[in-house]
């Protein structure tokens, strides 16, 4: 007698999930891009060679010894600075061509001392489209909403009416970090942001970038100095090597978000720490530098 096969037994042609997350797009690329400060005998040379891309919603950290050409990076994609040679793009159309909304932080928090902390971090709400076509209409009810949601949401809440000389360094650093992010920008540019702050500070100031990035996902470029910070915040970290700067490794850090400072003690996150150094060292002690 015959008996029926047992439909386990059976292989299922396995016909893959379709991926539900919808295609990432390349939101900025460097090709072949070089850069010299000034000319003749005199020129410097920031960046050979170097060519990267980052996709829509990367959060890429430049590390890398000192002059090594990271900041110029950033000019470069905030389009301040005209590349010697090659071609830079962002957005898909070469930088320039096509308005991108940027936010910017720096290691100086540079908030304009005659206005209060919301109207500066209201500022590019006047200054960007389309949210400029209504400051006037919305800058006594929304805008200020907007201003003091994001101040709350960085441990500021109450302190808008206050003048950035009432605040201590980390206070003011949060609230330019708000100004970076109220016109919620789709690249964020920021440059040794938390250099100037101690490290239990600037730890609490991780914590907040990267929530913020979480909720609003903008492709962030960072330079650091700082290789926890690096491993902390970024899903790329991009070494550099020493003067005419060029790509060494670019290292995918895999760590489940949202990590914490628990994250930093485990022994991946030490491991990946120390061979960020070890490239480093070696970069400086190449270029002849103290090791
Ligand atoms: N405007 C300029 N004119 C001349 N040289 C410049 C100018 N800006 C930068 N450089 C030089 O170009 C090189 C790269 O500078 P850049 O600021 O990009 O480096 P960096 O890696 O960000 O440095 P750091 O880590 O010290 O902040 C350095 O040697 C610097 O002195």
């Amino acid at each position: 007698m015959k008996t029926a096969k047992s439909p386990a037994l059976v292989p299922v042609p396995t016909v893959p999930e379709p991926d539900p997350r919808p295609p990432r797009r390349l939101f900025i690329e460097l090709e072949r891009v070089t850069v010299s400060y000034g000319k003749g005998p005199s020129a410097t040379q920031a960046l050979a060679e170097i060519s990267l891309q980052a996709e829509e919603g990367d959060f890429i950290a430049l590390v890398g010894p000192s002059g090594c050409g990271k900041s110029t990076i950033l000019k470069l994609v905030g389009d301040l600075l005209k590349a010697s040679g090659g071609h830079v793009f962002v957005a898909g159309r070469e930088v320039g061509a096509q308005d991108v909304r940027i936010g910017m932080a720096f290691q100086n928090p540079t908030l304009l001392p005659w206005l209060s902390i919301r109207d500066n971090v209201m500022l590019p709400l006047k200054i960007v489209q389309p949210f400029r076509a209504e400051w006037k209409r919305k800058r006594h009810g929304e805008y200020r909403d907007r201003a003091e949601a994001l101040l709350a949401k960085v441990g500021l809440g109450g302190f808008g009416g206050k003048y950035p000389w009432q605040l201590s360094g980390g206070m003011q650093q949060r609230a330019s970090l708000c100004r970076a992010l109220i016109h919620e920008p789709n690249l964020l540019l920021l440059d040794e942001p938390f250099g100037a702050l101690d490290q239990f500070t600037r730890e609490e100031l991780w914590d907040i970038l990267q929530t913020l990035w979480i909720d609003g996902k903008p492709t962030v470029l960072l330079v650091t100095h700082d290789l926890r910070e690096s491993a902390f915040l970024a899903n790329r970290i991009v070494v550099m090597s020493a003067r005419p700067g060029r790509i060494l490794v670019d290292e995918p850090v895999g760590f489940a978000r949202p990590r914490t400072l628990d994250t930093t003690y485990q022994p991946g996150f030490t491991n990946l720490t120390h061979k960020l150094r070890t490239l480093i060292v070696e970069a400086r002690t190449a270029a002849g530098g103290t090791p």
